[in-house]
C-alpha cells in the first residue's frame, strides 16, 4: 500500500477560533479512514481543507506527493480529490440524471453533454438511484438526496472520495445500503475518508480511526482500540458517561 494523502499539522483559524489544530495524519491507498468527534469538532473544516473550499492557515496537505495546500478546489477535483457535502443541494429543476451529468463534465473528465449522461447513468445504477434518473432532483427525499450526493461526487471520478455525514438521518436498513455503496467503491479502487456521527456504522465500515476533540486528533488507530481510549470516551460522550 502506498499513501495517497498526507497531511502535516494543518491549522485552520477562523478569528479567534481554532477550528482545526495541528493536525497530522496520513491515508492509504485504498483505505477506508473515519474521522467521528463531536459537534464542532472540526470535522467538517478538515474536509473542506482537504477538498480545497479552505485554505490552511498554516500546514500542508499532499496528494499522490504533490503539495495541494495552496489549489483552488476545481483543480484538486480534477487531481483526483471529491467530495459530498454536509448540506444537500440538488441543482433545482435538474433531473437527477443532468444533476450526475454536471458532475461528470467535471473532474477528472473530458467529453461531451451525451457522454456525461452516458456515465452518469452507471453512477446512478451504483448507488441504486437508476430508476429514478428522469425525476426532478428536488423532488428526492432525504435518503434519495444522500445517494445522489454521492453520485455526483463519483461522477467526478475521484482516486480519493471525502464523505461528510452521508448517513445523517437515514434509518438502519438504508444505513446498511449505504455501506454496502461506500464498501464497493472501495473495492472499485477508491480512497475513502469518511466522517460520520454514527458510531456503529463508522466502526463496522472503517479500517482505521480518527478522533477530533476542538479541533485537535487526540486518536488515531484500530476503531476497537480507539474507541476503547478513555481520552475518546471522555471526549465523544462527555465526562459524566466516561
Ligand atoms: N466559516 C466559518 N467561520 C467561523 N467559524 C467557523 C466556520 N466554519 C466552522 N466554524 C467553526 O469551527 C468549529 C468547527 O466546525 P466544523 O463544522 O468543522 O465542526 P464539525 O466537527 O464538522 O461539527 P458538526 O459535527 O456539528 O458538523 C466550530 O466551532 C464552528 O462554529
Amino acid at each position: 500500500m502506498s499513501t495517497i494523502l498526507e497531511i502535516s499539522h494543518a491549522t485552520r483559524r477562523f478569528a479567534g477560533l481554532v477550528a482545526v489544530n495541528d493536525v497530522s495524519f496520513t491515508l492509504e491507498e485504498g483505505e477506508i479512514l473515519g474521522i467521528i468527534g463531536p459537534n464542532g469538532a472540526g470535522k467538517t473544516t478538515l474536509i473542506s481543507l482537504i477538498s480545497g473550499t479552505l485554505m490552511p492557515s498554516s500546514g500542508d496537505i499532499v496528494f499522490e506527493g504533490q503539495s495541494v495546500a495552496g489549489l483552488p478546489a476545481y483543480r484538486r477535483a480534477r487531481l483526483g480529490i471529491g467530495r459530498t457535502f454536509q448540506i444537500m443541494r440538488p441543482f433545482p429543476g435538474l433531473s437527477v440524471l443532468d444533476n450526475v451529468a454536471v458532475g461528470a463534465l467535471f473532474g477528472r473528465n473530458e467529453g461531451s453533454l451525451a457522454e456525461a449522461r452516458e456515465r452518469a447513468r452507471g453512477h446512478l445504477d451504483f448507488v441504486g438511484l437508476g430508476r429514478f434518473a428522469s425525476q426532478r432532483a428536488d423532488e428526492l427525499g432525504g435518503p434519495g438526496r444522500k445517494r445522489l450526493e454521492l453520485a455526483k461526487a463519483l461522477a467526478m471520478r475521484p482516486k480519493l472520495l471525502l464523505c461528510d455525514e452521508v448517513m445523517a438521518g437515514l434509518n438502519h436498513v438504508e444505513i446498511d445500503e449505504v455501506i454496502g455503496v461506500i464498501r464497493k467503491l472501495r473495492d472499485s479502487g477508491i480512497s475513502i475518508l469518511v466522517i460520520e456521527h454514527v458510531i456503529k456504522a463508522i466502526k463496522s465500515l472503517s479500517d482505521r480511526l480518527l478522533v477530533l476533540h476542538h479541533g485537535v486528533k487526540i486518536a488515531d488507530g484500530a476503531p476497537d482500540a480507539v474507541l476503547a481510549d478513555r481520552a475518546v470516551i471522555e471526549a465523544y460522550l462527555g465526562k459524566r458517561r466516561a
